[in-house]
This record gives C-alpha cells, sequence and structure tokens, in this order.
C-alpha cells in the first residue's frame, strides 16, 4: 500500500504492535519545560526509576520567566520554584539545561528547531500541546500530559493509538500583506476548533511549498487549535537548508546521508488520507477574530457574523461576544484597542519582528496602545539587534523586551488587565488567557503593527 509522510514516520518508529490496542512508539526528542516536568521527575522518584537517554531530553524554560530584569532573581514564589526545579532535576539526571540567563534560553518551540534538535523524520514530544510546531520539518511532533513525561524519561517510548490522517491543501498564491498566521486562522475559521479531532494532518499545496520554515512553524504550531493531534509538512530543500549548519545538526557524511534519507519522506502519489481538504489561497486575506476561540475568526475587511450564520449554538455564540463586548454584524475594522504583543512560540521569531518592523517603520505608536515585544529566544533577540530592527521600532516608540512565553498565556508578570483588547499574535484567545478578564484578538504580526500605530484595527496592506 502506498505510504503517505505521516506513515512512513510512524511505522518506523513502532516499537512494538499490542492487538487491538495502542503502538509502543519511540521517542526522538524530549523537550520539557517547567510547568509539565516537575511532577513527572516527582513520579520518577517515587517509583525509583531512572532517565534512559538524558541525552535525548532537552529543558528550556518559558512559560514561567519574567520578560524584563532576567538577571535579577525571579519574585513571584511559585515561578521561581517551577524554574527551580527544572534545573535541578535536569542536573541531577544529565539532561541538557536551557535556564533563564542561559545564551540558548527562550521558548521551547523556538529554541528546538533554531539549534537543530528538531529534524526532519523524527519523532518529538514535549509536555505542551503545541510541540506540533516542530511537524514544519516532517517530524511527527506532539503534546503529551504529564504522565506521558514520566513515560518517555524512563523508557523512551509512548503507547499510542495511530490517529486517523487528513490532508489540507492550499493551491495558489497568498496576497499582499497574507502571511502564514492568517492561512492558519483561515483553516481553522473553516473547520473550526474541533474540525480535526483525532486526525493528524499534512499539509500541501503551492502555498506551504513556498513557505520559509518559520512560516511552515506558525501553520504547524496552529495545527492543535483545530482539535488535530499534530501537523506536518514534507521536508525539502528549503528544510535542509534552514538545517544546515545548526548547532546540533548532523555534520559532514553523516548529514549527507540524513538528507539522502529525509528526501524519501514525501507523500506517495497514491497514498490515501481519512480526510481531504482544499482552499485557494486567492481566497484568503489578513485575519483577526472577535470572539473567545481560535475558530472565531474572518477576513479583516469582513462583520461579525450573525449568530443565526454560525454553527456551535446561538447561546454560546451570544455569550463569546458578550465577553468581548462585541455586537454581531459590527465591522472589525476601527476597533480600538489597548494593548499589542507580538510574540509566542507561534510568531515569536525573527521573520515576525521583520513583518512588524515593516509597517512601523517611519510611524510612531499610537498613544493610548501598550505593545510588548517579546522574541521567541536569545538568538531572535540578537538578530533584532543585529539587523537594525531595534532601531527601528525604538523610534516608533516600542521597548523591546527578553525572551519568553510571557503574554501568550500570562504565567508570569505580562497580564493584560481585564476588559482591555490586545491585538495578539499568538494562538489562544480564551477566557482570560492573557490574564483575568483580557480579550484577545489574535492576528499576524502585520495586523499586530498595523494596530499598534492607528490604536484600532486596521488593515495592513494599507499600510504596506
Ligand atoms: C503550560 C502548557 C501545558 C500549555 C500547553 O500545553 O499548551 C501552554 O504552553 C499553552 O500554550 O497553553
Ligand atoms: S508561547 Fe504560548 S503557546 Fe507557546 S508554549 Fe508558551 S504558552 Fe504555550
Amino acid at each position: 500500500m502506498s505510504k503517505s509522510l505521516f506513515d512512513k514516520v510512524w511505522d518506523s518508529h513502532v516499537v512494538r504492535k499490542i492487538e487491538g490496542g495502542p503502538d509502543v512508539f519511540f521517542i526522538d526528542r524530549h523537550f520539557i519545560h517547567e510547568v509539565t516536568s516537575p511532577v513527572a521527575f516527582l513520579g520518577l522518584k517515587n517509583r525509583g526509576l531512572n532517565v534512559l537517554f538524558p541525552e535525548r531530553t532537552f529543558a528550556t524554560a518559558d512559560h514561567n520567566t519574567p520578560t524584563i530584569n532576567q538577571h535579577l532573581p525571579v519574585e513571584d514564589p511559585l515561578s521561581a520554584n517551577q524554574l527551580k526545579a527544572l534545573e535541578d532535576n535536569s542536573n541531577e539526571y544529565g539532561i541538557s539545561h536551557w535556564g533563564l540567563g542561559h545564551k540558548k534560553n527562550g521558548i521551547v518551540h523556538v529554541v528546538g528547531p533554531e539549534n537543530g534538535i528538531t529534524f526532519p523524520g523524527a519523532t518529538i514530544v514535549c509536555g505542551d500541546s503545541h510541540t506540533s510546531t516542530h511537524g514544519a520539518f516532517g517530524a511527527i511532533a506532539f503534546g503529551i500530559g504529564t504522565s506521558e513525561v514520566e513515560m518517555v524519561l524512563s523508557t523512551q517510548c509512548i503507547m499510542q493509538p495511530k490517529p486517523k490522517k487528513m490532508r489540507i491543501n492550499v493551491n495558489g498564491q497568498l496576497g499582499k500583506g497574507v502571511t502564514p498566521k492568517d492561512v492558519a486562522l483561515y483553516i481553522i475559521s473553516k473547520l473550526t476548533t474541533s474540525g480535526a479531532t483525532g486526525y493528524f494532518v499534512e499539509y500541501a499545496g503551492d502555498v506551504f511549498e513556498n513557505m520559509t520554515m518559520e512560516g511552515r512553524m506558525t501553520v504547524c504550531n496552529l495545527s492543535i487549535e483545530m482539535g488535530a493531534r499534530g501537523g506536518m509538512i514534507a521536508p525539502d530543500e528549503t528544510t535542509f537548508e534552514y538545517l544546515k549548519d545548526k548547532p546540533l545538526s548532523l555534520k559532514g557524511d553523516a548529514w549527507d546521508a540524513a538528507v539522502a534519507h529525509w528526501k524519501t519522506l514525501k507523500t506517495e502519489a497514491d497514498a490515501t488520507f481519512d480526510k481531504e481538504l482544499t482552499f485557494l489561497a486567492s481566497d484568503i486575506e489578513p485575519m483577526i477574530t472577535y470572539g473567545t476561540n481560535p475558530g472565531m475568526g474572518i477576513g479583516i475587511s469582513n462583520n461579525i457574523p450573525d449568530a443565526n450564520t454560525v454553527d456551535g449554538g446561538v447561546a454560546t455564540y451570544k455569550k463569546s461576544l458578550d465577553y468581548m463586548g462585541y455586537e454581531e454584524n459590527d465591522p472589525m475594522l476601527g476597533k480600538k484597542i489597548d494593548y499589542v504583543f507580538l510574540g509566542s512560540c507561534t510568531n515569536g521569531r525573527i521573520e515576525d519582528f521583520r513583518a512588524f518592523a515593516s509597517i512601523v517603520e517611519g510611524k510612531q505608536k499610537a498613544d493610548h496602545v501598550t505593545a510588548w515585544l517579546v522574541p521567541g529566544s536569545h538568538e531572535v533577540e540578537d538578530k533584532i539587534k543585529a539587523e537594525g530592527i531595534l532601531d527601528i521600532i525604538t523610534k516608533a516608540g516600542f521597548v523591546l523586551r527578553q525572551p519568553g512565553c510571557s503574554a501568550c498565556l500570562a504565567m508570569n508578570d505580562d497580564k493584560i488587565p481585564a476588559g482591555k483588547y490586545a491585538v495578539s499574535t499568538s494562538n489562544r484567545n480564551f477566557e482570560g488567557r492573557q490574564g483575568p478578564g483580557s480579550r484577545t484578538l489574535l492576528a499576524s504580526p502585520l495586523v499586530a503593527a498595523a494596530a499598534a500605530v492607528t490604536g484600532v484595527v486596521t488593515d495592513p496592506r494599507d499600510l504596506l
């Protein structure tokens, strides 16, 4: 039977098939952070178990880290404890640890790829739902629970039933101002947040083939927001070019042999999928969300949908609009905003800062807007400085913060106040996600930049 990319990677990692049960599945790379690993290590200790392959696990601190004054001790005792636990556990078991202040520190899904820990054909897990990001490299990457983190630490395997397969094709060319984030928000708006539940998605078609690695990461990152277990894109020259010479990428003959293998990781022509969807690039415009889940998104020039035209119940829909303080049929353009957040594992990479700078250059931040610009890693921060982006944003009245998850989920001090509107490049707009009572409008870095300089929801195409 012809195999898909997903089948090839999955099947080559099955250690044992259990009749009528899940597969015992080998994990190549395991990332850990301070939120979901402490309890797993506690479990290991209680059962007197060891870490089987410490060299396959990589720790970085990101969720609870402050984004200013990182050289000072962390004030919040809960955060300080979590960070200390990650450091102590990593040291005890011989796991590489990029803690606060380390030059490689940053958001787990940003530092993994930029250091070449992520690679095509790999199986990658982390106790974190946005592990799907790494699928951009043609890896099978997904989030796991804390008990599975313990399982991976002790056995380097987990038990997994093989998910169903979906292929999403987007063909044609994206218009001006339309970014990978818009492609993803568009797909989620069509599928809803549960449209891909139970599936593993392969993204295919010209749009993804022509996308940069960072764009592919943005798309795969958001797979989880439509319910998918993960999403992946076949590796190609763009992938190999990105990974070549990364600190932990293979070198010399080993690299050449790996690339030769990675080139075989393509879906065969007559492979079949349980579900297949096709969209047109020309139908996608810059997107923005107006509600309290990532599926509640529209093209920026559209009006908020009428309750009678949406699936999923009128009452829930109205409750969501109430929370946002919005009315059906209102335009999104021109709505006043208070905060802008540029960052997260969705859009906290150098291309996102370049995009933001391309709009704010020569303009000024709107007076009433508070903007938090948070690089995904120190490497991103260094590039922002080296490329002159820091100068551009500083002249435009913005301040650059230090790396971390920050206001994406507000586990540190970066909380959007109750009732305030934030245009955010992150991935979730749930009630209170960015701080109790906060209201989130998910969008691309271009839309965020346009809102930052005008103070209202603005079509970035008018400013490009
Ligand atoms: C804290 C962590 C478990 C969580 C996740 O799994 O995704 C977080 O990263 C998020 O984005 O909500
Ligand atoms: S940046 Fe946001 S989505 Fe990504 S890992 Fe951190 S909290 Fe989760």
